[in-house]
């Protein structure tokens, strides 16, 4: 008996304490890419709450739910089940059991998530599910998305928030969308991150503790590890 609470007691000595990490920050500006290889690196569960307000549109417009209906959103913003994959190395998210990471990548899902998202009722609905999962991951987490640090997680060990310019955002993104015009681009960029911004309900926003990383002259890889180092010295403190 003895011997089983101190081997208990060495391991929650030696064991890294839970991280919880928010990372914010409008469109393009590298949330999904750091979360994921900072994660990755640093043996985190990962969460990319935008693919599953994304899921939760494409599930509407699969639905016949005029997006542009709040109410109508409002009462089904209960029925679609979203299950998000937290593996860093091989994120996963279905609707309703079936697989959804590539048609939540469509235009048509990219110009309504907004409208969607900005419905309290999905808010409430996505928030619940987004805490759930960060409460479950035991070593801890890397979220981001858009309020993690200033409503989802407001106790979160670290809060990041990621900017650029929209020049360098909308660079990055007509690297992605081969062929695309970078001016229009910036456009719906510029059009998406006015929206997040200006919801009432928990819009696009730095929280007041959260690290700024500007990071348009930055690399990845320099971004990557800035995250890495800033989260080791949060571990570190614990
Ligand atoms: N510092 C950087 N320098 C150059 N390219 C970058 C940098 N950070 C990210 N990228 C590239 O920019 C593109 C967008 O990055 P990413 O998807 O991570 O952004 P995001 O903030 O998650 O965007 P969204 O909110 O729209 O999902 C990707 O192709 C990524 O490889
Ligand atoms: N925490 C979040 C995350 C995302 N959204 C909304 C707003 C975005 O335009 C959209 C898609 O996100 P992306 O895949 O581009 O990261 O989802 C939000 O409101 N709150």
């Amino acid at each position: 008996m003895s011997t089983t609470v101190e081997t208990v007691s060495a391991a929650a000595r030696t064991a890294p304490a839970a991280v919880i990490v928010a990372i914010d920050g409008p469109s393009g500006t590298g949330k999904s890419s750091t979360s994921k290889a900072v994660a990755a690196k640093l043996g985190l569960s990962y969460l990319d709450t935008g693919a599953q307000y994304r899921a939760i549109t494409w599930w509407m417009l699969n639905n016949g739910i005029d997006v542009q209906d709040a109410v109508e959103v409002a009462t089904a913003a209960g029925k679609p089940v979203i299950v998000s994959g937290t593996d860093p190395a091989a994120p996963t998210i279905t609707v309703d059991g079936e697989d959804a990471a590539g048609p939540i990548r469509t235009q048509e899902v990219t110009s309504k998530v907004s409208a969607v998202s900005a419905v309290p009722e999905v808010r409430a609905r996505i928030t619940e599910l987004q805490r759930s999962i960060a409460a479950a991951a035991e070593i801890g987490i890397v979220v981001e998305g858009r309020d993690i640090g200033t409503t989802v997680l407001p106790d979160a060990d670290l809060k990041i928030f990621l900017t650029a310019s929209p020049e360098a955002r909308a660079a990055r993104r007509s690297g992605e969308l081969k062929g695309s015009d970078l001016a229009t681009t910036k456009e719906a960029l510029i059009k998406r991150d006015t929206a997040d911004s200006s919801r009432k309900t928990s819009p696009l926003a730095k929280a007041d503790d959260a690290v700024e990383v500007d990071t348009t002259d930055l690399t990845l890889q320099q971004v990557i590890e800035c995250v890495v180092t800033l989260v080791e010295e949060k571990r570190a403190a614990k």
